[in-house]
């Protein structure tokens, strides 16, 4: 996926070749500004007032108690940029807005730019960090109201992968047990049990984000074919020979390398024979030499990004597979996903013996 300036026409195209249009104010000016402007016109409630037709900015701005002319000069903005249409004197929800920008879609994208005005403020930090490349563990420091966020936030960021990874999953013939480490919102574990009726799952997460976890799964109506217990991967004895399946989406960037090791040997541990471990993430290069690869941009922003506000990065396909290999299991072929360029599924087997 690539981020910033596209050439829209000819004479664009030539512009960007020919180096001659500012691209580092496309990648920043246009992009940060605009960014915000979504982000506040979704807290806003704008779009939601747009759910059952079109509206003027007036209208609009009546029913979310905002300023009329700043609320036009918004919408223009979003509509300049295909979020929404204009018909008859009304501005209206198109199939970009209403899809992803109405809190009750199945593909709600709300909760995450809710979350993301907390991750705004955690980037700030990118200018100290490059001085002293010190980490700000976000766990550590949210406090129950940023947990709540960053549970639904993550919610919204998992509804399309989680669904692929349902689908593209080789879990061992009549899996049983599953357990989905840092498995949050459960939105993996829950497709994975729909996928396989006779699978039923435990997500083991910090405590602190099982309230709002929980309250999150409820709605999927899942009984107790999947349910939360607390801990700390880090910390806790996963078990032995338990289970068919072990996921771990999203979150090896924030362990570092001897973490990672140390977690996949217990994993490896915890999973009965063929047995299979599956670790999902953004990926990194490897080395500077692959940087132009299209999918590793995705994971070389986040790497950064990582850095600054947990204590690690993304990390590679070959990184992780060395892992798998070196606590005991047999990797197999990565699988990139569609739904989330620049992210791939790295499964590996626990031998028979
Ligand atoms: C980025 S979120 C990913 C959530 C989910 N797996 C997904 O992909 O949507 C990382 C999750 O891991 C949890 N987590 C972080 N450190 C953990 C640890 N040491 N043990 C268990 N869970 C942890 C966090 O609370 C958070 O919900």
């Amino acid at each position: 996926m690539r981020l910033g300036a596209h050439a829209e026409t000819v004479f664009e195209w030539l512009a960007l070749k020919l180096n001659l249009g500012p691209k580092p104010l496309a990648d920043t000016q246009a992009a940060f500004q605009f960014a915000r402007i979504i982000m506040a016109a979704s807290r806003a409630g704008l779009f939601e007032a747009l759910q059952h037709g079109g509206r003027t900015a007036q209208e609009i701005a009546d029913s979310r108690n905002t300023d009329p002319r700043a609320t036009g000069k918004a919408l223009d903005a979003l509509l300049a940029h295909g979020y929404l249409r204009y018909r008859n004197g009304r501005y209206e929800l198109n199939r970009l807005s209403r899809k992803w920008l109405l809190a009750d879609s199945p593909h709600t994208v709300v909760h995450k730019l809710d979350f993301q005005e907390i991750e705004w403020r955690w980037t700030e930090g990118f200018d100290q960090w490059l001085y002293d490349g010190a980490a700000r563990d976000m766990h550590r420091a949210l406090t129950p109201e940023e947990w709540r966020r960053y549970q639904w936030g993550m919610r919204d960021f998992s509804t399309a992968p989680a669904t692929e990874v349902a689908w593209r999953a080789r879990l061992p013939k009549a899996a049983r047990t599953l357990l989905d480490i840092g498995g949050s919102h459960g939105f993996y574990a829950v497709q994975l049990c729909r996928r396989h009726p006779g699978l039923q799952a435990t997500i083991l997460e910090l405590p602190e984000a099982i309230p709002t976890a929980a309250e999150i799964l409820a709605r999927e109506g899942m009984g107790d074919r999947v349910s939360h217990v607390a801990g700390d991967a880090l910390a806790d004895d996963l078990g032995h020979e338990t289970y068919d399946a072990v996921l771990i989406a999203n979150l090896i960037h924030h362990f570092n390398a001897e973490q990672n090791l140390r977690l996949a040997q217990k994993v490896t541990r915890a999973l009965k024979p063929s047995g299979v471990f599956m670790v999902m993430d953004a990926i990194r290069i490897t080395s500077p030499a692959e940087a132009n690869r299209p999918d590793r941009r995705l994971g070389a922003v986040l790497d950064v990004y990582f850095a600054l506000t947990s204590t690690s990065g993304t990390w590679s396909v070959e990184a992780v597979q060395n892992w798998q290999m070196a606590a005991g299991l047999r990797p197999s072929r990565p699988v990139w996903l569609k739904t989330m360029p620049g992210a791939a599924l790295i499964s590996a087997v626990r031998p028979t013996e």
